[in-house]
């Protein structure tokens, strides 16, 4: 007999009294009848209308929107951005929350993170609780950062372009993202038609001049010329194969932290809050301590950000291995890291690399891997090569905290945790937790 479909639910209201935060950004409510809801645009303590986004009768959760603020809570204001809210851009999700309340609440989802994942309390992780700004960010609270060093627009086939509404391929025609950095604006949808492309992804290098489009075109639609009184480089998307080929300029951009540049080619990672490098590499060596002649690894290396810092500081007689899974950001780090000859940089997935170098001891470890973590076998591998210290860069505190349980497995604890507001206007938060083996007979 066949299951009869179950009855979606989207479009559908309820009016509910909002709960905490979750991780994601979205609060937590229940209907009537006890089904959870994952309201976006809501704020703890408010009484709303939520709108089913996704989800069906019986499933274990559902998605809504809340379109309607019944009880508002004092952390509310009107969003700054006028493509915000409901149903709208799906770039910032928390445009419609306080500057202060915005890090309150990163802090909150990191906080029930590391207790429900890892049984941690924010004292017993040596975090004081709070969320703070990246180093020398001083815009005055309230006031809208434009931070943003890469925002990929999207266009329709009418040629109107803007931003990809949230989950979904439709596009939220705007004139203006209100945090996009004044380089990427200049290079944007704000500054040229962009007819005939399905999307343009503008990057504005911090420390330099130099500037990268990547274009993808639509079937048969011709470049446009990209002119501008800077370096600007012109990438394109190649349609069949989804390779980024270079079309015009340098294929990297010139990004400037800790003191070096750094070549970042069109598919290479780089963080795209202009002081987030810099800050993330002081709080990673303020965690490690670097002494010379200590042998270090960077894992998930991108461009070399750490393994440079960590050979600057380790002097001649220190080494750095890297390994990364990007073959162009390989090529990338080793340039970058041309001038240490103790810095190696390996091509691969970590989890199958670092077990064939045949490494059985290091002092030091940096690692700094995607939204999904590192995961229990990589973890298990690190734990076991004796570091006096680890610093785990993170973008995704549901990964961390999962991760720390398994150091924790291992025989690590942490030791401190600092927790950064790298992408304001949106829930995202960043993470940096240094670790230390726990002392035997502890
Ligand atoms: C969050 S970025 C960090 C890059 C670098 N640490 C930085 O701060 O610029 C994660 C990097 O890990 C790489 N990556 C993803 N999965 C990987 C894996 N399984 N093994 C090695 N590298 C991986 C990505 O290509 C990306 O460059």
């Amino acid at each position: 007999m066949q299951a009869e479909p179950k009855k979606s639910l989207v479009g559908v209201d309820f009016e509910v009294e909002v709960g905490p935060v979750a991780h994601g950004g979205h609060c937590i409510a229940r209907t009537a009848d006890g089904q959870v809801l994952f309201v976006r645009h809501a704020l703890p303590g408010e009484r709303v209308v939520a709108r089913v986004t996704e989800g069906e009768e019986g499933a274990r959760f559902l998605r809504a929107d809340a379109v309607s603020v019944l009880e508002a809570s004092k952390d509310r204001i009107e969003a700054p951005c006028p493509f915000a809210g409901p149903g709208r851009c799906g770039g910032c999700d928390w445009q419609h929350a306080k500057p202060g309340a915005q890090r309150r609440l990163k802090g909150e989802v990191v906080a029930e993170q590391l207790q429900r994942l890892a049984g941690l309390t924010p004292e017993e992780a040596g975090w004081d609780g709070t969320v703070m700004p990246a180093e020398g960010d001083k815009l005055p609270a309230g006031e809208v950062p434009a931070w943003r060093t890469r925002v990929q627009y999207a266009v329709d086939a009418d040629g109107n372009a803007g931003l990809r509404r949230h989950r979904s391929h439709e596009v939220e025609v705007i004139d203006h993202c209100m945090i996009a950095a004044p380089g990427v604006s200049e290079l944007g949808i704000e500054a040229r038609d962009w007819s005939g492309m399905a999307s343009v992804d503008a990057i504005a290098a911090t420390g330099s001049q130099d500037r990268m489009v990547i274009l993808e075109p639509r079937p048969g639609a011709r470049l446009p010329l990209v002119e501008l009184d800077k370096p600007v480089s012109v990438m394109r998307v190649d349609e069949k194969d989804g390779g980024i080929h270079r079309v015009h300029g340098r294929a990297f951009v010139r990004e400037r932290a800790d003191g070096r540049t750094h070549r970042v080619g069109s598919g290479g990672f780089w963080q795209v809050h202009p002081m987030a490098a810099d800050t993330l590499v002081k709080a990673v060596m303020q965690g490690l301590l670097p002494r010379k002649g200590e042998m270090a690894l960077d894992l998930y290396c991108g461009v070399g950000l750490f393994a440079g810092a960590l050979a600057d500081r380790l002097g001649d007689k220190g080494a750095v291995l890297g390994i990364e899974s990007g073959k162009r950001a390989v090529e990338d780090a080793r340039h970058n890291l041309a001038d240490f000859d103790r810095v190696r940089i390996e091509q691969g997935k970590v989890e199958s690399v670092l077990p064939r170098t045949g490494i059985t001891e290091v002092d030091l470890i940096v690692l700094d891997p995607p939204r999904a973590g590192a995961g229990r076998k990589t973890v298990e591998h690190l734990a076991g090569l004796g570091a006096r210290r680890i610093a785990y860069v993170a973008c995704d505190p549901a990964a961390l905290a999962r991760d720390l349980g398994y150091f924790r497995d291992g025989g690590y604890r942490v030791r401190t945790l600092r927790v950064f507001d790298l992408f304001p206007m949106t829930h995202h938060v960043e993470c940096v937790a240094i670790l230390e083996p726990v002392a035997k007979g502890a």
